[in-house]
């Protein structure tokens, strides 16, 4: 299977005290939902932010589709970055526009010039935007004010606004942190879902280790910045996951 994403004995310093990514090697295959799993602070956010080159590493090679990070910049590293979606846990909605208007400013990276109003975007996003609502279950909500909506429902207008930028990569930064856990589960089975329809590559960070295993096709955990389990979900028990969270490393890295 072809790997969207690789990290090659990748580490992240910051500052001389804080080493939050160690020797991370991982490969991240097409088409998959790839779980990021982790105490706060082993580093699930920095490897994010690696593969949007938010973030850039000390040593090793990031490869993003088919691209070494370490070669582009400028023009080229922003092309990169709109084939690659992020979508955050605190969904950066912006609350007085409507949902449509929200989901259309995922196509602001591809359009010229700034959009004031829902009525400046060409009427093929619009479209477009309004089938991706349609495909989060929000179509006729699409004219309410975004922060009249529930968290899992804020959640799900910021996945459509990620798939108008069509991305072949979406991260997901604890994408249902804040939600309940009826909305949490909601939106992880959107995301795989799509992830499914759409052959794309999913990486997505989690708590809730249950979450991982019902939705992931691979866990991946992290404790201190380096790969403790690197697993498909299929005949991965609860124990074994739930055993990246022990202070002592018990579980060898696997291929
Ligand atoms: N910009 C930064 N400057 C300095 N240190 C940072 C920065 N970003 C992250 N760190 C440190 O790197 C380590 C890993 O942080 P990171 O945010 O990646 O962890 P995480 O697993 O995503 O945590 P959480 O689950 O709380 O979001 C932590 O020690 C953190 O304090």
């Amino acid at each position: 299977m072809h790997d969207v994403v690789t990290f090659s004995n990748v580490s992240k310093r910051f500052g001389q005290a804080t080493l939050a990514l160690d020797d991370v090697s991982l490969r991240v295959p097409r088409g998959q939902t790839t779980v990021l799993l982790g105490l706060s602070g082993s580093g699930k956010s920095t490897l994010l932010r690696h593969v949007d080159g938010l973030q850039r590493a000390t040593a090793g090679t990031v490869t993003v589709l088919g691209t070494d990070l370490a070669t582009v910049s400028g023009t080229r590293l922003r092309a990169l970055r709109r084939r690659v979606g992020f979508v955050f846990q605190q969904f950066h909605l912006v609350g007085t526009l409507t949902v449509l208007e929200n989901v259309c400013t995922g196509a602001l990276g591809a359009l010229r010039g700034p959009r004031l109003g829902l009525a400046t975007y060409p009427k093929h996003v619009r479209h477009e935007a309004l089938r991706h609502l349609d495909r989060v279950g929000l179509a006729e909500q699409a004219f309410q004010r975004a922060d009249t909506l529930s968290g899992g429902q804020q959640q799900r207008v910021a996945i459509a606004r990620a798939l108008l930028q069509r991305p072949e990569v979406l991260l997901a930064d604890e994408p249902v942190a804040s939600l309940d856990p009826e909305s949490a589960g909601q939106v992880m089975r959107l995301l795989r879902e799509i992830s499914t329809e759409q052959d794309l590559t999913v990486l997505c960070s989690l708590h809730q280790v249950d979450l991982a295993l019902s939705w992931g096709d691979r866990v991946v955990g992290l404790r201190s910045g380096r790969v403790v389990l690197d697993r498909e979900t299929a005949g991965l028990d609860r124990g074994e996951a739930m055993a990246v969270y022990s202070a002592v490393a018990t579980v060898p890295a696997a291929a």
